[in-house]
């Protein structure tokens, strides 16, 4: 699919032709913006920077708006941005005899004009009725939000106002008008320019749609009747539906479809304000996850479809319509509420009350969190709906003093394997020390074994560059390996302080133990009882050490393939947790499995959602797509779950996984969540 984001003259007129009034005035008011980033923007419409009537839009120059791997901006107090769009009047308003009463008045000021309401209201940048999609885009700073979600902030634009004011008009066009492009709204052209943004940088895309429809989450992609999805909440990611269905695009045509086939779901009425009117709140969220070696990146750039505020008696509805109405309006009164508690200066904000409806659970990040947030307040001109436009006209002026400290999300794996890395190297050095302590070599070098391993993590050279055959190859998950390490070194570390530990035979040199006072004690978290810990009545640490779960190996059929060697530590390991006995490491380096990238037993990023390739929602190919969430569950051979080792040898043993302590039975056992593992580590070190 081509998108054409300058429209032919022509279409720009068919646009404003047929039933639509186009009221005199300002010309297309396309916003000019400042040059520079988002913040950088904001700072400057305080200082008068605003819409420039009948000014072409200027785009930044993309050098300006690239943040540094250090993303110094992270953190910053950032308002939201708030842009007004006008539309024109309707056929009915115009034959009604309907008067304009909003009009721009240039530099992102807006006048409304009544008999006893006159009001000047100044945003981010206005749109008069006659700016087209295009003008929309780039002057709302829609390209810059983009290339934020880029750089790994999270970045929603939510269009609010009344029903019938144009908020699906300007996110989305008029759907299914494809031999229109000039129409193509926020949604398709930010999809056209991430795609652009996406070629050979490496970006993974994928796409969830979801609506909340009468206080129910309901999800857009998936298939059969909407069923709701529990809304959940976790420390590292706040607010999040479980179990929503996120399928991965790669071409514009893709995301279009499924823009198309969620919003043939979601649930739409007429009324006598709206032909199709929208009858939930619409979230759709474009995950994007930067594969760049170095930086992991993961933004997400969200569109929020607000269902339109409504008087019951001017939309006449009654019955299903009227109970709808209901919950639109009490969850848009909690968005507001949370508004103007948010609008106060941070030092004077009480309790935000986010959980009071699920929209404001949703938008939480987006209103006084982490995200960046671009607001499009919708309004119609006509005098009919006065009271209406005054309502959504305060509502984002006061949304406007709302602030966001912006931050962007790398992904938590990076963190996960710095923070076990540091660990490592920390640990290295204390065993260090105690082996000088004790008069010990300085490292139990197995003959034979790989250098790199050693020289990877030496203690001054973590990062050294792996051995060809034996680490884990660029983009290979290290973590497994990590983990294995960080278990040697913990064991090493009870062995060269606990004089009853029985000598390891690959050393054979452990003489005396020195009392702890005598050395720094250093407490490193792991699980007793996880798979990987060699269990021996005599080596349990005093200190409670526990790792973040793993997922047990055991489940990746190839990791003994795979597995690696590593000539650090030297714990007579009888086998290894997962290998089914085959890794037997007595006397010799330790062999580490390290699972095949993306196999079933490896957590991957985003887990609580379900992600398919897009191929998968053709037809015919759901179930199978929807099958795939049952990979999530794997199995766990018996003997890697039972613990005996009374004879000082180490067994593996099935770990207690935080929770309810229920003694787990051979057979599937949910794969670790990424985000829990690094949750708990971090409040574990
Ligand atoms: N800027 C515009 N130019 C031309 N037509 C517009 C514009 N804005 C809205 N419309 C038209 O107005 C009608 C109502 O718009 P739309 O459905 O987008 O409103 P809405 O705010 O999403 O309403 P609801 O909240 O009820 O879903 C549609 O027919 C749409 O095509």
């Amino acid at each position: 699919m081509q998108l054409m984001l300058r429209p032919p003259t022509s279409l720009l007129g068919a646009d404003r032709a047929g039933c639509w009034g186009i009221p005199p005035g300002p010309s297309s008011a396309a916003a000019t913006l400042s040059e520079g980033c988002w913040g950088r923007m904001e700072a400057e419409e305080e200082r008068g920077w605003g819409p420039q009537a009948g000014t072409r839009p200027k785009m930044l120059p993309r050098s300006q708006l690239r943040l540094s791997p250090g993303e110094e901006q992270d953190g910053r107090e950032t308002r939201l941005r708030v842009v007004l769009r006008v539309r024109p009047l309707t056929c009915t308003e115009t034959r009604r005899g309907d008067r304009h009463v909003v009009r721009s008045l240039g530099n992102g000021t807006v006048h409304v004009s009544a008999a006893r309401h006159d009001a000047t209201f100044t945003f981010s940048a206005v749109f008069d009725a006659g700016a087209s999609q295009e003008a929309v885009f780039e002057g709302s700073g829609m390209r810059q939000l983009v290339e934020l979600a880029v750089e790994g902030f999270s970045c929603t634009v939510f269009a609010y106002g009344q029903t019938g004011s144009g908020k699906t008009y300007t996110l989305m066009g008029p759907l299914g008008q494809s031999d229109a492009p000039g129409l193509l709204g926020l949604m398709q052209r930010s999809f056209s320019f991430l795609l652009e943004q996406s070629r050979g940088t490496g970006l993974a895309l994928s796409a969830s749609y979801l609506e909340i429809y009468n206080e129910q989450v309901r999800d857009l992609l998936s298939a059969g009747p909407p069923r709701a999805l529990p809304l959940r909440w976790s420390k590292t990611r706040g607010f999040y539906v479980e179990n929503q269905l996120s399928v991965d695009f790669e071409s514009l045509e893709a995301v279009v479809e499924l823009l198309l086939q969620g919003s043939q779901r979601r649930r739409t009425s007429a009324h006598a304000l709206n032909g199709h009117s929208s009858r939930s709140h619409a979230i759709l969220t474009i995950r994007i996850h930067s594969r760049a070696p170095g930086i992991s990146k993961q933004g997400s750039l969200c569109f929020v479809d607000l269902a339109g505020s409504e008087r019951v008696k001017d939309t006449g509805s009654s019955g299903e319509l009227s109970m709808e109405a209901n919950n639109i309006n009490r969850s848009l009164l909690a968005l507001g509420h949370c508004i103007s508690l948010l609008a106060k200066p941070r030092g004077k904000r009480t309790h935000i009350p986010y959980r009071d409806s699920k929209l404001t659970r949703l938008l939480a990040r987006s209103l006084g969190g982490s995200g960046v947030t671009l607001m499009v307040a919708c309004v119609s001109p006509s005098s009919h709906c006065l009271s209406e436009t005054l309502s959504t006209l305060h509502y984002a002026s006061r949304a406007r003093r709302v602030t966001n400290r912006p931050v962007a999300n790398r992904v938590p794996r990076e963190k996960l394997l710095q923070t076990l890395e540091e660990e490592i190297q920390a640990l290295q050095l204390e065993n260090l020390s105690l082996r000088q302590q004790l008069s010990l070599p300085r490292s139990r070098e197995v003959p034979g074994a790989c250098p790199g391993w050693v020289g990877r993590y030496s203690p001054g050279g973590l990062h050294c560059p792996p051995v060809e055959g034996q680490l884990p190859a660029e983009g290979a998950p290290a973590w497994p390996s990590l983990y294995g390490l960080l278990r040697d070194f913990v064991v090493e570390n009870e062995q060269l302080r606990q004089p009853q530990l029985p000598p390891d035979p690959s050393s054979g040199d452990i003489p005396t133990i020195p009392s702890r006072s005598h050395v720094p004690h250093r407490s490193i978290h792991i699980p007793l009882s996880h798979p990987t810990w060699p269990r021996h009545p005599n080596m349990m640490p005093t200190s409670a050490h526990r790792l973040p779960k793993l997922p047990p190996a055991s489940s990746c059929p190839q990791c003994c393939t795979n597995a690696i060697v590593s000539q650090v530590g030297s714990v007579p390991l009888q086998s290894m947790a997962g290998c089914g006995g085959n890794l037997m490491a007595p006397l010799g380096p330790h062999i580490l499995p390290v699972p095949n990238k993306g196999s079933a037993s490896l957590p991957l990023p985003a887990q609580d959602n379900v992600t398919v390739p897009s191929c998968w929602l053709q037809k015919g190919k759901w179930s199978q797509g929807r099958s795939w969430c049952s990979l999530r569950q794997h199995t766990v051979p018996q003997d890697s779950q039972e613990a005996t080792g009374t004879d000082g040898r180490v067994v593996p043993s099935a770990p207690p996984w935080p929770g309810p302590p229920e003694p787990r039975a051979a057979g599937p056992v949910p794969v670790l969540q990424w985000e829990e593992a690094s949750e708990w580590l971090a409040e574990q070190i």
